[in-house]
């Protein structure tokens, strides 16, 4: 089969994510990928990471499973392979607690994480102005250890690396036969969605190697994150919020929220502030779809807007681009065995 050139727009987790896909499993593609922004300066290098998901209105469920048990499962096998240290990626077990009991006791991503079960008594006293609570392993995957570490695998599958902003689509058009789009909240810009908009998150990193476990208020405003090197503590979710700044009332009111869940933190070391912006949608869009870009058709596939579960979601919906993209090439050479 004739090669095919396929470029990946997008340097965060989805990008590299779906670049490392597509790379890996069809080999006769040569696959490049373009950003304007790469690791340590992505939304995902701030991430906390934590394996975790909302459910979104309008997707079925049991794709929204398949896209957190693929993650799950891609990123548990690299823990217990020789490459976790390389990869950014642990095991990570703590606690969710609501201050009113919640309608969904047991939310879908339930299955697929180690040992859910509800808190006793006994583990709910620390947390007197809450009701009722989970306890769970999940994993932890820090971008700036994994990103740079994705990088290198694409590179391995013979994938390129180009840093440079597009303004349009129309400029990929003579250089590649199909497009991927994984550019995140630039998508509002470079393909004109109106849906995606910013969810401002501000988190600090602390030093308490004494926190071996995380809590997170049911609200998803207060969360306690132990990862490898330091501990992520947060946040804000500031919608329609493109403040990039860190702001001095919300570092406070952090430190707060998350001394009052673990005391022992008005005492830990600041050692980084940061803000990202969540490219946030009513539902991520993964789909694809026929362009015209200078007089013809130019096949696009569409992996965006996964707000603030894009580290969760990243492998699954890559998963399913490459699925996408089998179908465009198929259409595009029928014959070809795929
Ligand atoms: C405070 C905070 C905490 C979070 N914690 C978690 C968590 O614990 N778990 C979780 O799953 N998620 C978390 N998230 C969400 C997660 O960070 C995002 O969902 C994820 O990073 C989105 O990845 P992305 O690749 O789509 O976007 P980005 O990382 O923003 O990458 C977008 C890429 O597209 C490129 N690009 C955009 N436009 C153009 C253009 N015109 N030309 C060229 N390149 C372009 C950019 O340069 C960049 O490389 C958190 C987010 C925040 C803010
Ligand atoms: O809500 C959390 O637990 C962390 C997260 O994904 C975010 O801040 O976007």
């Amino acid at each position: 089969m004739k090669t095919v050139r396929v470029v990946v727009v997008g340097a965060g987790v989805i990008g590299f994510s779906t670049a490392v896909c597509i790379s890996e499993a069809l080999p006769f593609c040569s696959v490049t990928l373009l950003a304007d922004k790469f690791s340590p300066d992505t939304t995902s290098d701030g991430a906390a990471g934590i394996l975790f998901a909302a459910q979104f209105p309008d997707i079925p469920l049991e794709r929204q499973k398949r896209w957190f048990k693929d993650s799950f499962d891609h990123l548990l096998a690299i823990v217990q392979s020789q490459h976790a240290p390389d990869a950014g990626v642990m095991l990570s077990s703590g606690f969710q607690i609501f201050k009113d009991v919640p309608a969904v006791k047991k939310p879908f991503w339930s299955e697929f994480v180690i040992g859910f079960r509800p808190m006793t008594d006994d583990e709910l006293k620390r947390f007197p102005d809450h009701k009722f609570g989970q306890a769970f392993t999940t994993l932890k995957c820090e971008c700036s250890t994994y990103l740079p570490w994705l990088e290198k695998r694409f590179r391995k599958a013979g994938g390129r690396v180009e840093q440079r902003k597009i303004n349009s689509l129309q400029e990929l058009s003579n250089s590649f036969d199909i497009i991927v789009n994984c550019s995140g909240l630039g998508s509002k810009t470079l393909v004109g969605d109106t849906e995606v908009y910013p969810v401002r998150g501000q988190v600090l990193k602390v030093e308490a190697p004494w926190v071996q476990h995380f809590i997170r208020d049911g609200d998803g405003k207060t969360y306690i994150y132990p990862g490898i090197a330091s501990v992520t503590i947060g946040g804000t979710r500031q919608e329609a919020d493109w403040r990039l700044q860190v702001d001095d009332g919300d570092t406070k009111g952090i430190l707060e929220r998350c001394s009052r869940l673990e005391p022992s933190l008005s005492k830990a070391k600041i050692l980084s502030k940061w803000v990202g912006l969540r490219p946030s949608r009513r539902n991520p869009r993964v789909e694809r779809e026929l362009v015209q870009l200078q007089g013809r058709q130019v096949p696009v596939v569409h992996n965006y807007g996964h707000g603030g579960w894009g580290v969760t979601l990243a492998w699954g919906t890559a998963v399913d681009v490459l699925e996408l993209v089998r179908q465009c090439l198929h259409e595009m050479s029928p014959q070809a065995k795929l």
